[in-house]
This record gives structure tokens, C-alpha cells and sequence, in this order.
């Protein structure tokens, strides 16, 4: 029998941009326990991504059937789609243990060093944020990503002398959200390339029910497709969604998520139709109000939204990209026909606007 902690509401409900990120500076306490208790552990208890799923399962048989490790493996792509996830499962499933750490934290050689020369033959190096590796440690990591070795200068001056020293071979793992960021070189060094997508709707029902069965809530299956189908194609936000609409399931209604009790919770959360959030429908209201729907530079739509450029770029862009409200050019972003439709906007022709639904 799975058990669950008792959740202790700590936190208002709108804290959509702080889920969306996931990382330890936004995420409170309860959230990471609830996502460490809803993190699948095995392949088969993994949904989607079938594609990247099937190919790794043969690389880590073939591996464990040589006796080598496994070849270094890049996780790219938008937060909260299961690359921490499915770095854990690698590791499982390879029957070796795990080391966490990540770009920032990783400050100086030595740093590295330390992590490496403690790994045990077979063992899986997982590197989150590995775009934000200083570029001296990173030149660190490719003698020892490609030769299981490291070169560690001893004092300095004249009596500088360089000593190399041999690694176990080891597996590592690095994920990022901002795959454009990483230097060729590093991206060269890994190779297992697997890029995450958007989950479809259908994929997120079934992530949504599974994870209410380990909550015990229970849940009425349109419902979960309701809760699916607004997420932005994001496990993590489908996860939270739920666990929100669960406490509006305990004191509005009897403890059951009907489909009212979800559509009444992702209003109160200020989720729409479309499934698009708060600040989604700002960084499209700016675009077509402020900027006469674009080409818009990411730094000033930052400014005028008050989000970080990079959260933008991040977390917001790629989805609204992906449906279609947005579009990237060489002279800025431009909010599409779509996304006029969605604001129920009437675009103005003539002068910039006049042009954007010609393609
Ligand atoms: N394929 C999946 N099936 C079921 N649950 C999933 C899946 N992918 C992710 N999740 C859930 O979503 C949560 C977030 O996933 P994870 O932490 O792996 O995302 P991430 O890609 O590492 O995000 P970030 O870029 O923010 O680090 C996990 O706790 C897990 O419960
Ligand atoms: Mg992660």
C-alpha cells in the first residue's frame, strides 16, 4: 500500500510561473515532496516520449549486456517534462547509482574533480542546467567524458606540473531547457541526443489518473482529461493542477474531482480554455497592444510583461510557439491570427499589423 505525507498548505494558489519552473529556488518544501512521491521509477510507469523511451531501453541492454557503460546521455527540452525523471529511471534501470548535481554548483575544477574521482565504475553523473557550466570546468569534462581521464595541474608557477589521473568508467547525463546555449564541442560528447516534446492530451489523462491513484483522490476520468488537456502539454503542471483541483474537490465538493470541480478550480487558477495561464495571455495582450502585435524583441516584451527575458524564453516561448500563438523571426517575436482570436482582438491592418497573416 502506497503511502502519501500530508500536504500542509503553505503557499497561494497562483503560483503557476514557480511550478512551471521546478527548480530548487522556486519550488517550496510540498512541492517537491509531491513530486518525488508522483515521479514514475520505472520505464513502464514512464508515459510518452515512446520514441526516446524505446531507443534508450536498447542502449542500457546492450550496455549491461557488453559490461560497458552506458555512452553520455543529453536531455533537452522544456521544464517538467521528465528529464530528472528519466535520468533516475537510466540509472535504475542500469543498476548503478545516481550522483546529482548541476551547472551553477559545479564553480571550479576542482569541484568537478571531486565528483568525478569519486565515481564508481558504471555509475551515472547527472548534470542538471548543464548550460550554465562555466566554460573552465567544461573543458575539464571533455578529457573526461571522452577518455575517462582528467588533468589536474598541481601548484603553480615554476613548480606547476600537470598529473593525470584515470577515471571509473561512468555514464553522464545532462539535461537542460536551453539546449541552443550548450557549446558544440560539449554537444558533441553525448552520444544519446534526446529531445522531450509536449505530451498530448491523451498521454496527460492517463499521467493525471495515475498520479490521483497515488494520492487517493478519487477522480471521474472526464474530469482528468479536462485537467490534461489545460496543462500545457507539461506532466509537472498536470500534476499540480491536480493536486490543486483535489483541495477544491475536499472543501467544495464531496472529495471526488467531477469535471465541474476541475473547471471551478482551473478558473479560480486562472488557467483558460485553452489552457494558457496568466502571464501566457499577458505576453500576447503586450505583443498585440504595446506592439501593434510584433516584431517585438524578447528584452523589451520582458520589461513590459515584468517576467525575466530568459523565464520568457524558457518557459513561456516554446509552448505558445508550439500552438501557434506566437511566432519567432529575426526581428522579434509576433503574435499570430490565433492569437488575436484567442484575446478576441480584432486585428488593425495597414501599418505593421497589415502584413502578419500573409504566409
Ligand atoms: N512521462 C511521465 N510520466 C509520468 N509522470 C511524469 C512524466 N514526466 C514527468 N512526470 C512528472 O512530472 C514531474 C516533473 O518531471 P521532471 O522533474 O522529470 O521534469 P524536468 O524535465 O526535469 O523539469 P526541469 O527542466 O524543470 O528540471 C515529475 O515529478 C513526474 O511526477
Ligand atoms: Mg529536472
Amino acid at each position: 500500500m502506497q503511502t502519501f505525507p500530508i500536504f500542509v498548505e503553505e503557499e497561494p494558489v497562483n503560483m503557476r510561473e514557480d511550478y512551471l519552473k521546478g527548480d530548487d529556488e522556486h519550488m517550496s518544501q510540498t512541492d517537491k515532496d509531491f513530486e518525488k512521491a508522483l515521479r514514475p521509477l520505472s520505464f513502464d510507469d514512464f508515459t510518452g516520449q515512446q520514441k526516446i523511451v524505446d531507443n534508450i531501453q536498447i542502449f542500457v541492454m546492450a550496455a549491461k549486456k557488453r559490461g560497458e557503460s552506458l555512452d553520455h546521455v543529453l536531455l533537452h527540452g522544456p521544464p517538467g517534462l521528465g528529464k530528472t525523471t528519466l535520468s533516475h529511471i537510466i540509472a535504475n534501470e542500469l543498476d548503478s547509482s545516481l550522483k546529482i548535481t548541476s551547472g551553477p554548483v559545479l564553480d571550479k575544477p576542482s569541484d568537478l574533480a571531486g565528483l568525478l574521482t569519486n565515481l564508481d565504475e558504471g555509475d551515472v553523473l547527472f548534470i542538471d542546467e548543464i548550460h550554465r557550466l562555466n566554460s573552465i570546468v567544461e573543458e575539464y569534462l571533455y578529457s573526461a567524458m571522452e577518455d575517462f581521464r582528467i588533468d589536474i595541474m598541481l601548484d603553480s608557477g615554476p613548480n606547476a606540473r600537470s598529473v593525470q589521473i584515470s577515471l571509473n568508467p561512468f555514464t553522464l547525463i545532462g539535461a537542460t531547457t536551453r539546449s541552443g546555449l550548450l557549446t558544440s564541442p560539449l554537444r558533441a560528447r553525448f552520444g544519446i541526443n534526446a529531445r522531450l516534446e509536449y505530451y498530448d492530451s491523451k498521454l496527460l489523462t492517463t499521467i493525471v489518473m495515475r498520479s490521483a491513484h497515488i494520492l487517493g483522490a478519487p477522480i471521474d476520468e472526464v474530469a482528468a482529461y479536462e485537467l490534461a488537456r489545460r496543462s500545457r502539454g507539461t506532466p509537472r503542471i498536470a500534476n499540480t493542477l491536480l493536486r490543486r483541483t483535489r483541495d477544491f474537490a475536499d472543501i467544495k465538493g464531496n472529495g471526488t474531482i467531477t469535471l465541474e470541480i476541475a473547471k471551478v478550480a482551473l478558473d479560480a487558477l486562472d488557467v483558460d480554455e485553452n489552457g494558457l495561464d496568466e502571464m501566457d495571455n499577458r505576453i500576447l495582450t503586450t505583443i498585440i497592444e504595446k506592439f501593434k502585435g510584433g516584431p517585438v524583441g524578447i528584452s523589451t516584451i520582458a520589461t513590459a510583461c515584468g517576467e525575466e527575458g530568459e523565464t520568457i524564453e524558457e518557459v513561456y516561448e516554446p509552448f505558445l510557439i508550439q500552438e501557434g500563438y506566437l511566432k519567432r523571426t529575426s526581428r522579434g517575436r509576433i503574435a499570430t491570427e490565433l492569437a488575436y482570436k484567442h484575446l478576441n482582438i480584432r486585428p488593425h491592418f495597414g501599418g505593421q499589423s497589415g502584413s502578419l497573416f500573409g504566409e
